[in-house]
């Protein structure tokens, strides 16, 4: 024989080429494709195979020759054997022989003769089993089924062309789409939630478009190359052309069937058509039955078939892509290649793309929110952190807010507008404000204030009673100015203090010690000028007594009365002493008298004041003074205890050129010793030196001590409380603190803004304001003269002290005050030369005063300029219009008689007629005779003409005016 190709025996033998495949791997003869070439002897044993089926009565003549060679074969017929009566049964049947004349097969086609009877049950049997969903489209299936044959070969050979491997991707789409797509795509769908019900909707589906669409196959048999056994669903299709190749199926399948319970009780062609495992001629039943099962659900609807070898293998492949798109990623359906992407896959994409997007999107919150990973985002969301109250101290900046919120600054400054607060990004908030702009983006807000560790330092520690001892009394002197506080301190003192005071007046506090019978009073001094008011308070806080000094010739004046307040609300007892007794003019009952007015009643008339007449100049009563003093400090039991660090009052301070900062302090509780820690303000430091009043150099000072300190790291602040402590690191970070609130505060003062400070900035727009530098040679004196001018301030004029410092004026002074266009004024102290140079430059003006009257007569001065000028009108003269001429050129001319006063050209003129101005405005000529003229005087006659006016008659007065610009001065 010829050698063949197996499609050509395929088409030889009416079957299918995989049947041969098939046929031959089971007698062990491995074939790759239908293209594989056969060998004689095979094509032999084959032809015989499909003969001896064909021909069932030839069979036992060859069947020496076949059966030996394939147990295959014995079983088959076998089976073929048992077949025998059934078929025997069918043949008179009229289809037989038409069918065998056709094929040659009768029993192959007894199938058909189930088309017979489908009418009356067998093809509805067999899909019945499974699924009754797929009767509607699988019932004409069916019944087509053999008809549809012939078309099925056409279509196996179509297949066959080799390039399977790349057509498989191309072709599946076009030919299967429909039958295929919509099966699997509904597979992949249905499968999801359902597994097992699906495929059995899936398989008859595609089966009713299979036979219709020959194409369709084509798919399957490229699906599965690899196991020419896989094909449910073309074998359907062809339940004849099955049998033969599927031997091992009927085997498999039927066996627990026919041995259960099909086999003998099935006799009947409707049943067989209806059960596989029937007779021998049931065989495509057989085939059928895993064909359908195999697809789907009849697995486990027939527990046998699911064991079926080809079945979980073309199963496996048909589900493999689906079950992977059902449960694994979606995305990977497109890569199985059948068109399951284009019809399913639609819903399915969009269902994945849905849910990638919501992931994705989920995700992008999530870092938005700060979280970069999804798992860690939902770990720490920042949600209940939201929820969780922010701390807040005492303030805050927007930005630290916005940062504590997780805002932007923008949104924070937003809705603080919307708050009616304009704020910048490094702008203090206070805690309410902070509160609620919180509030309004969701957050609770915990306000801890922090403690006050400065508070807590410099909290003084009470002493018990056993450990306080005895003090010097300290004494203030206060009174009015010139009244001879200084002679009267002098003279105890013995020394000639006034003549080192520039302008005979004194200008520091000054603290002096003297002994009097064995007991130390020490003496501060005040100054008298209103000026010092602070100073002279400062001095009543410290003191324990207040001496006032009222001059006998004098009496009680202003400031007089002014240190009476101090003292009494400092609560200190007061002695007075009248002084310059000696001038022939004093009289002390008068100012006894005086004293009454201001409930200081002198003991001698019943009051409890202690009066004592002295002369400062003559030291007189300077004895009875100090005995006074003793004597009320002694009734005041005034004591301290000196064994614990000083704690005191800085009394004055001042930054000397060779010494550095140097401050007189007043200690008034413990000991100050050389190289302690001390702190006062902002200034801190180490005690290098200590000065007494006299100026010898001290080591240690105690209770009620007046002493020069040197070494503190710069100038701290008259009146600040001063405190030694031996953690000298707590010291300097607690004057850090207060340095840069100090800066903070200066700070504040020049750039606050808010909305009510805007508002207000406007109103206050027609308010001129004059700032000022004040650099003085002491802190006292800064002060002093900031009050001074500061009471200058009226309604329409405000002095701005922008700076007060102590020290020589330098240029950073100058460029301050250039930048805020402020003067700057110098008291006892000089600008270096680049603060001098920087001056001129920037056209600062710089002031430089000893006396302290000058500065303040000065700025007055300078604000009196800057006051609004006032307008005063002055009358120059009246005129009658006695006659009234009219020129064409010209317009009309008053001839006038100037009866008071004069008429000048340039003045401004009003015509008033019986009592009533009907115009001001301006004389447009002036003339006598015919020479224009600058003025007319009383007595003269004069011509004039009224620029844009006519309506002049005669009888009116032409009053003439000046404006007069009259400068403003304070009073
Ligand atoms: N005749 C007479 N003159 C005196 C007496 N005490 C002071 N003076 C004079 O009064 C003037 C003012 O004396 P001060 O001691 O400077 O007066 P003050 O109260 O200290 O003045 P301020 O320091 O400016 O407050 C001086 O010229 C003294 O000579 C006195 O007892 N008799």
């Amino acid at each position: 024989m010829v050698k063949k190709r197996v499609h050509e025996l395929a088409k030889e033998l009416n079957i299918e080429s995989k049947e041969i495949i098939s046929k031959l791997s089971q007698m062990g003869i491995l074939v790759k494709s239908h293209m594989s070439t056969l060998e004689d002897s095979e094509i032999g044993q084959l032809m015989q195979i499909y003969r001896n089926k064909e021909k069932p009565a030839p069979k036992p003549a060859r069947g020496t020759a076949a059966e030996p060679k394939t147990p295959a074969v014995a079983g088959e017929k076998k089976v073929e054997k048992k077949k025998e009566p059934v078929q025997k049964s069918d043949k008179p049947r009229p289809n037989e022989p038409k069918k065998e004349t056709a094929g040659g097969r009768t029993e192959y086609f007894r199938g058909p003769g189930l088309v017979d009877r489908v009418p009356s049950r067998p093809p509805d049997r067999r899909f019945q089993e499974k699924p009754k969903q797929t009767d509607r489209p699988r019932g004409p299936v069916k019944m087509d089924q053999p008809a549809a044959r012939p078309a099925a070969g056409p279509p196996q050979e179509r297949v066959h062309p080799e390039p399977r491997p790349e057509r498989p991707v191309q072709e599946r789409p076009r030919q299967e789409a429909p039958p295929r797509d919509i099966s699997r795509p509904e597979k992949t769908q249905y499968e999801r939630p359902p597994v097992q019900a699906r495929p059995q909707f899936d398989r008859p589906q595609p089966e009713q478009q299979r036979p219709d669409r020959g194409p369709a196959r084509p798919i399957e048999h490229r699906q599965q190359p690899g196991t020419g056994h896989a094909r449910p669903y073309g074998q359907r299709q062809q339940p004849a052309a099955s049998h033969p190749s599927r031997p091992i199926e009927q085997r498999q399948g039927p066996s627990p069937r026919t041995g259960g319970a099909a086999a003998g009780p099935r006799p009947q062609q409707g049943e067989r058509g209806a059960r596989p495992g029937g007779a021998p001629g049931m065989r495509p039943k057989p085939v059928d039955r895993p064909q359908y099962t195999g697809a789907g659900a009849g697995f486990k609807a027939r527990g046998d078939q699911a064991v079926i070898r080809p079945q979980p293998v073309v199963i496996d492949k048909g589900r493999a892509p689906a079950d992977k798109t059902k449960s694994t990623d979606k995305v990977k359906q497109a890569k199985p290649g059948f068109k399951k992407p284009e019809s399913k896959g639609r819903f399915e994409k969009r269902s994945a793309i849905a849910d990638h997007a919501e992931e994705r999107l989920r995700a992008v919150a999530h870092r938005k929110k700060g979280a970069a990973k999804p798992q860690e985002q939902v770990q720490k969301p920042a949600k209940p952190v939201e929820k969780k109250p922010i701390v807040l101290g005492e303030s805050v900046t927007v930005q630290e807010l916005a940062l504590k919120i997780h805002k932007s600054p923008a949104e924070l400054i937003k809705k603080l507008m919307t708050l009616g607060v304009l704020a910048t990004i490094n702008q203090e908030i206070d805690t309410d404000t902070a509160s609620i702009l919180a509030g309004e983006f969701g957050y609770e807000v915990e306000i801890k204030l922090p403690v006050d560790i400065e508070a807590l330092f410099m909290q003084e520690p009470e002493d018990p009673p056993e450990l306080l001892k005895p003090r010097p009394s300290v004494v203030t002197v206060m009174g009015h100015v010139d009244h001879g506080k200084t002679s009267l301190l002098d003279a105890i003192r013995e020394t000639n203090v006034i003549a080192t005071e520039a302008g005979g007046i004194t200008q520091h506090i000054g603290a002096y010690q003297v002994e009097h019978n064995g007991k130390k009073i020490t003496f501060i001094d005040t100054p008298g000028h209103e000026a010092f008011t602070a100073m002279r308070a400062r001095g009543a806080q410290v003191t324990d007594i207040a001496i006032l000094v009222v001059a006998a010739d004098d009496g009680v004046m202003p400031q007089t009365v002014e240190a009476i307040n101090h003292a009494k609300e400092a609560g200190v007892p007061i002695i007075v002493a009248i002084n310059k007794i000696d001038k022939p003019d004093a009289n002390p009952e008068r100012v006894k008298q005086e004293l009454t007015e201001h409930a200081l009643v002198p003991e001698e008339w019943g009051g409890d004041t202690i009066c004592v007449n002295v002369s400062a100049l003559k030291k007189e009563g300077l004895k009875e003074l100090l005995e006074m003093i003793l004597l009320v400090a002694e009734v005041g039991e005034l004591k301290a205890n000196p064994n614990r660090p000083a704690r005191g009052t800085v009394i004055e301070a001042e930054l000397d050129k060779g010494r550095g900062p140097v401050a007189t302090v007043l200690v008034q509780s413990g000991t100050l010793n050389i190289g302690d820690t001390i702190i006062a303000g902002p200034a801190y430091g180490r005690v290098r030196a200590m000065m007494d009043d006299k100026g010898r150099r001290i080591k240690k000072a105690g209770p009620s001590t007046p002493v020069e300190v040197l070494g503190f790291s710069e100038v701290p602040h008259a009146g600040n409380t001063f405190i030694v402590t031996e953690d000298e690191k707590l010291a300097r970070s607690i004057a850090s603190r207060r340095q840069t609130r100090k800066r903070e505060e200066e700070l504040k003062n020049t750039t606050r803004v808010s909305l009510e400070d805007l508002f207000k900035h406007i109103q206050e727009g027609q308010i001129k304001e004059l700032g000022i530098i004040v650099k003085a040679d002491v802190q006292g004196s800064v002060e002093a003269l900031r009050q001074a001018l500061e009471r200058l301030n009226t309604g329409e004029v405000k002095v701005d002290i922008i700076h007060g410092g102590v020290g020589a004026i330098s240029e950073t002074d100058v460029m301050f005050a250039s930048a805020s266009n402020a003067i700057i004024i110098g008291f006892n102290v000089r600008p270096d030369v680049n603060a001098r140079k920087a001056a001129e430059n920037e056209k600062v003006d710089i002031r430089l005063y000893r006396v302290i009257y000058d500065a303040i007569e000065d700025v007055k001065a300078a604000m009196s300029g800057l006051l609004d000028p006032e307008y005063r009108e002055v009358t120059l003269g009246r005129a009658e219009i006695r006659k009234v001429f009219k020129a064409s050129r010209i317009g009309t001319i008053a001839g006038c008689y100037v009866v008071e006063g004069k008429i000048e050209r340039d003045a401004g003129v009003r015509v008033v007629r019986d009592g009533i101005v009907i115009f001001e405005g301006k004389l447009d000529s002036l003339k006598r005779f015919k020479d224009d003229v600058k003025e007319v005087l009383q007595g003269y006659e004069c011509g004039l003409a009224l620029e844009k006016f006519n309506e002049i008659q005669e009888g009116d007065i032409i009053e003439a005016f000046n404006i007069e610009t009259i400068k403003r001065q304070l009073s």
